[in-house]
């Protein structure tokens, strides 16, 4: 059910701070700040689950016949909310398609005359809940498939789907890079809105343009400016990382936390009740501005924040005198404020102080959410917490694990059109001819009874690609082939190609970033390495398990979460377990892993198979992920927001 109210008491309400607040805040054209104080649209919408709810129940019994008959007409009313202006902000009105449909539990008639089915509602009602939908803004510097460099770029391409097809309003918001290569064309069918936003950092001000793509029940915005227009992934270019990053994603926070108040996307802002999430530190200042620049003056005051860490080992640090630039009120650098230990600092005379984007989100989100439950435990460790375990343990009561999900359209070994041959639990034959294509396109031997080690991700210290690399001449005297395709790190990009040189029939390294491959390595090999030294969540073993790729990982982080040992035993002899989870990481525990797994898939073809279809059968739906992300938002809005 929507809504639109005009209020003119929020308005009036607004006027003596409106000319404080403009000069920073100003928007080009008829939107913005300025239009927004005089109107205000919220949208919110309710719906019964399972079971009646107690109150529902009552009021139905107390309602009068006209408002019966309206309710058969209309659907079921269950009363307006009101904000402390005293406007509207949500109508809640069952419609009347939702009551006759499959998910509502008994119609109003048949909960007025089935005295039965009424005290069984009544009962249950400690079952019964009312899910209230959000309009909820991603802030991010990458959503696939318009930026991809990693598992950042899956989630925030997938999850938004998932919670707009639960009834939220989605809005993602990262930058349109236009890079003058064949990716370019991925922002093709976004056009470019009206709507334009002046933002005041870094000693000047910056206009930026949205630029809007209506897909899968998203909306997908893109801010355009100059800097994100250059060759290059998002982050950098073959000199290395970019060095105005801090700029650059500073805009996209601003930018965000303009576009729910000036887009009108489908003809309707998102307005001032949002729900932002806010991913990594490159959008690490969307709390903070909610806090400091928009909360005071009264805007945003019933939006909540939500940080989710994808990976702590990256906190946007920079210079302390950064700070100035970051277009926040003077009084907020505390929250920022970082001061490197002694032995971390560059010489005697050095402070050591910085600012520290991530931390400012760890300190004025509503909520934190890690992307597994394995790391919302690590990141409270010294090992695990980057620097900032003391502070993000003082706030454990707001922090929450929750496991990734993988898309199934992309990632469905039965549908896949980047892979040779398609295959499914109930017919594996496919994949051994997606192995034997791999192995051709690669001009590998072909040896479908070899076993094929895949590993896929940045080449990089989190990855363990030391340690896989320095385990290889091992590892090259067994009879199993390897394949590594990545980037990142030139010395182990160096490394793969000297081994591909030295292992000529059973390595092959395959440098760079590419989609298809990924998805041919994951359907082609038996196993798939992941000797991770740290493992936020990790996607690749989740669609490894998805292709009947056995996983043989680091156990750390979502890698211990989501991989369950393989066990012979268990079940009366018929086994458990999705894979092998070796620790410590040394060479010698990764090697015991793979000789085991080896062993495994040549002597035990039939516990091989109940792997293979364990792992397969495993439920990884973003859905899932989905309802754990609403009971935080429902959290998040119980409690007031941070207010400084
Ligand atoms: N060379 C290449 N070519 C093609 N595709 C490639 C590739 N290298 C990597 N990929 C793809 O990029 C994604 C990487 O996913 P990971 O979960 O390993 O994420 P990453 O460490 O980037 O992200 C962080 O965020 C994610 C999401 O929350 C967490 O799962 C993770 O633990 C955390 O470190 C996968 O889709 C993978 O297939």
């Amino acid at each position: 059910m929507e809504t639109l109210q005009i209020s003119q008491s929020r308005n009036l309400g607004h006027k003596s701070v409106k000319d404080t607040i403009f000069k920073p805040f100003s928007v080009v054209g008829q939107v913005g700040f300025a239009s927004f104080l005089s109107r205000k649209i919220n949208i919110q919408s309710f719906c019964v689950e399972r079971k009646l709810y107690k109150n529902r129940v009552d009021l139905i019994c107390r309602s009068s016949s006209s408002a019966q008959d309206k309710e058969k007409q209309e659907g079921i009313f269950l009363g307006t909310e009101r904000d402390s202006s005293g406007s509207v902000v949500g109508f809640n009105l069952i419609p009347h398609s939702a009551t006759t449909g499959g998910t509502i539990l008994g119609t109003q008639e048949n909960v007025v005359t089935g005295e039965h089915e009424l005290s069984e509602d009544i009962e249950t009602r400690e079952e019964a809940s009312i899910r209230t939908t959000h309009n909820i803004v991603f802030v991010t510097s990458e959503a696939a498939p318009y930026s991809k460099t990693g598992g950042l770029g899956d989630v925030c391409g997938s999850l938004p789907i998932a919670l707009a097809a639960r009834g939220h309003r989605v809005m993602v918001v990262s930058p349109r890079y236009l890079a003058g290569s064949p990716n370019d064309k991925k922002f093709a069918n976004a056009v470019e809105m009206e709507a334009r936003a002046k933002i005041y950092c870094f000693g000047g001000v910056q206009e930026v343009v949205f630029f809007h793509e209506y897909r899968a029940g998203v909306d997908w915005v893109f801010v355009d400016h100059p800097s994100y227009h250059r060759p290059g992934t998002p982050y950098g270019d073959s000199f290395g990382a970019f060095g105005d990053n801090q700029f650059r994603f500073t805009l996209l926070c601003h930018a965000a936390c303009e576009a729910p108040l000036v887009l009108p996307l489908g003809g309707y802002t998102y307005g001032e009740k949002c729900l932002f999430l806010a991913n990594d530190w490159h959008a690490g200042l969307v709390p903070v501005l909610l806090a400091a620049k928009y909360r005071p003056f009264g805007v945003y005051k019933d939006a909540r924040s939500v940080i989710v860490i994808h990976n702590l080992a990256h906190q946007g640090v920079e210079p302390a005198v950064t700070y100035k630039n970051l277009g926040l009120p003077p009084g907020w650098y505390k929250a920022l404020e970082w001061v490197f230990p002694t032995w971390a600092r560059t010489h005697a005379l050095d402070p050591g102080e910085a600012v520290n984007i991530l931390k400012s989100a760890i300190v004025t989100s509503d909520r934190i959410v890690t992307v597994s439950q394995g790391y919302s435990w690590e990141v409270t460790t010294p090992e695990g917490g980057y620097g900032l375990h003391e502070l993000i343990s003082s706030r454990r009561s707001v922090l929450t694990g929750i496991t990734n999900g993988i898309d199934a359209n992309e990632w469905n070994p039965s549908t896949d059109e980047l892979i040779p041959s398609h295959y499914s639990i109930n017919d594996l034959s496919g994949k051994v001819e997606c192995k034997i294509a791999l192995q051709k396109e690669l001009g590998l031997p072909i040896r479908p009874d070899c076993p094929l080690i895949g590993f896929i991700g940045r080449l990089d210290y989190q990855k363990g690609v030391d340690i896989i690399l320095s385990s290889m001449p091992d590892l090259m005297n067994d009879d199993v082939q390897f394949i590594m395709l990545g980037s990142g790190e030139k010395q182990y990009e160096d490394w793969m190609r000297h081994l591909e040189s030295t292992y000529k029939t059973k390595f092959r390294g395959w440098v760079g970033f590419n989609v298809p491959i990924s998805h041919k390595i994951t359907a082609g090999c038996d196993m798939l390495l992941m000797p991770s030294r740290f493992e936020p969540c990790g996607l690749n073993q989740l669609y490894a398990m998805k292709y009947g790729t056995i996983p043989v990982v680091h156990s750390t982080g979502g890698l211990r979460d989501t991989v369950l040992n393989f066990n012979p035993y268990a079940n009366e002899g018929r086994g458990e377990g999705t894979g092998w989870a070796f620790s410590p990481l040394s060479n010698e525990s990764l090697l015991g892993a793979i000789r085991i797994a080896v062993s495994t898939y040549k002597e035990h073809k039939s516990s091989w198979e109940g792997l293979m279809k364990r792992g397969m059968e495993r439920n990884s739906s973003w859905d899932n992920a989905a309802t754990e992300y609403e009971q935080v938002f429902e959290w998040a809005f119980i409690d007031p927001p941070y207010a400084g």
